[in-house]
């Protein structure tokens, strides 16, 4: 085990590590892997590739204006926790079309623009869902309202309404055994942060290890009192787990707005903090707050101490200085808050980070202890990704 794992290594204020293995959003598989795979479906002009290229392809909300139709289905990949499959349908596909079996989808999205007269949308959408159903009964049914900041509020939440009571009125007038489908509705928006919060909500249904993730994220959150933690993918900013106390919107958005930032600034350190002379240099004389983090394996069962830890450092394990791997951190503390809160990044995994709120007094007086949470709960969680990579091949 201990050879799978990268070693524990550092902490310091850049992010850029998370970045550099992606190609436009897609990271690159060698291998042929089972794959999640997920139906985007919906009329032209409803918006799925705009949400497909804002979510995986780090497009600017603003360009997908310039997005042009989807004639044919284009596959996109995507490897997170799970490695998913998204096919982007062009809005004329029919079930007879499709030229694949409903079946092999674990999720459905129909997307619907919220301004769009409801008939024809629904018509498709309740087309597929009995069609799909009569394939595989498990499979998730999700409708994004899109396009929802172009409404105020009252008129967002009024067809919001209507079209939830439409479709389960087609179903049921169908037949009563639609009763039991699971439809989830979202209201999105490329603009905001609702597209990333409901594709959150979607992904989590997929992901079979999530019940381990929120687990360690409880421990996490016990052990650093933290009233709330978040494992976010970096790239998409999607969260794929969270602890048990409830996640309200706003927090996200700050973690998200955070993770942005850090996406965006991140590549300007990483030459300095992951260049081999650096890496040379740190090798042979770790500081010596680093003792206790050197090597999951190797923990002293006391954290370090927490008035030698800088606010950003960096070293490597010394046995294995080959297969470095930095592991940066960020903290950013909340203005107005009681009792003052501080906002911590860690980097998990080379595409997965934790970011938390912590009471300021936590991460500045017992600093120790929260860097020592943290390299449990990374290594929960690289055995985790090391279980789904091992069972889905590739
Ligand atoms: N206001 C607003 N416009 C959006 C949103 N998402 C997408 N759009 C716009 O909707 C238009 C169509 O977006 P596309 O992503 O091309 O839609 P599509 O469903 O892929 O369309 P086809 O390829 O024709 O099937 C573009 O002009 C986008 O800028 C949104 O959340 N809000």
């Amino acid at each position: 085990m201990a050879d799978s794992h990268p070693s524990y290594a550092s902490t310091s204020t850049s992010t850029p590590l998370a970045q550099k293995p992606h190609l436009n959003g897609h990271r690159k598989s060698l291998s042929p892997v089972a794959r999640t795979k997920i139906l985007l479906l919906g009329l032209r002009r409803a918006g799925k590739t705009s949400i497909q290229q804002v979510l995986f392809n780090k497009l600017p909300p603003k360009q997908t204006f310039f997005l042009e139709t989807t004639m044919r289905i284009v596959k996109h990949i995507y490897d997170t926790v799970i490695p998913l499959e998204i096919w982007d349908c062009p809005g004329n596909i029919t079930v007879d079309t499709l030229g694949a079996p409903l079946s092999q989808f674990t999720t459905l999205i129909f997307v619907i623009d919220i301004r769009d007269l409801y008939n024809q949308p629904i018509s498709k959408l309740v087309e597929f869902i009995v069609a799909a159903y009569r394939e595989n009964v498990n499979i998730n049914f999700e409708v994004f309202v899109h396009k929802a900041e172009k409404l105020q509020e009252d008129d967002k939440i009024e067809n919001f309404r209507q079209i939830h009571e439409r479709v389960s009125d087609r179903l049921l007038d169908l037949s009563q055994e639609y009763e039991q489908v699971q439809l989830g509705f979202h209201l999105t928006s490329v603009h905001d942060h609702s597209l990333h919060e409901a594709f959150s909500r979607v992904l989590h249904k997929m992901i079979d290890s999530l019940p381990y993730l929120e687990d360690l994220l409880n421990v996490f959150c016990a052990n650093s009192q933290s009233p709330k933690a978040f494992l976010f993918d970096i790239a998409s900013r999607l969260y794929l787990a969270t602890d048990a106390s409830p996640v309200d919107s706003a927090t996200y958005s700050l973690c998200c707005d955070y993770l942005q930032m850090l996406n965006s600034f991140g590549p300007l350190y990483k030459s300095i903090t992951a260049s081999p002379s650096r890496t040379q240099k740190l090798t042979p004389t770790p500081p010596p707050s680093a003792s206790s983090a050197s090597s999951p394996k190797s923990r002293s069962p006391s954290p370090p101490d927490n008035s030698t830890l800088p606010r950003a450092s960096a070293h490597t394990n010394t046995k294995r200085p080959s297969k470095d791997i930095f592991y940066p951190s960020a903290a950013t503390s909340l203005q107005q808050t009681t009792p003052a809160t501080t906002l911590t990044y860690h980097l998990i995994t080379p595409h997965l980070a934790l970011l938390a709120l912590v009471p300021t007094s936590v991460y500045e007086g017992r600093r120790g202890l929260l860097e020592y949470n943290v390299v449990f709960f990374r290594e929960g969680v690289q055995e985790i990704c090391d279980v789904e990579k091992e069972t889905r091949g590739g």
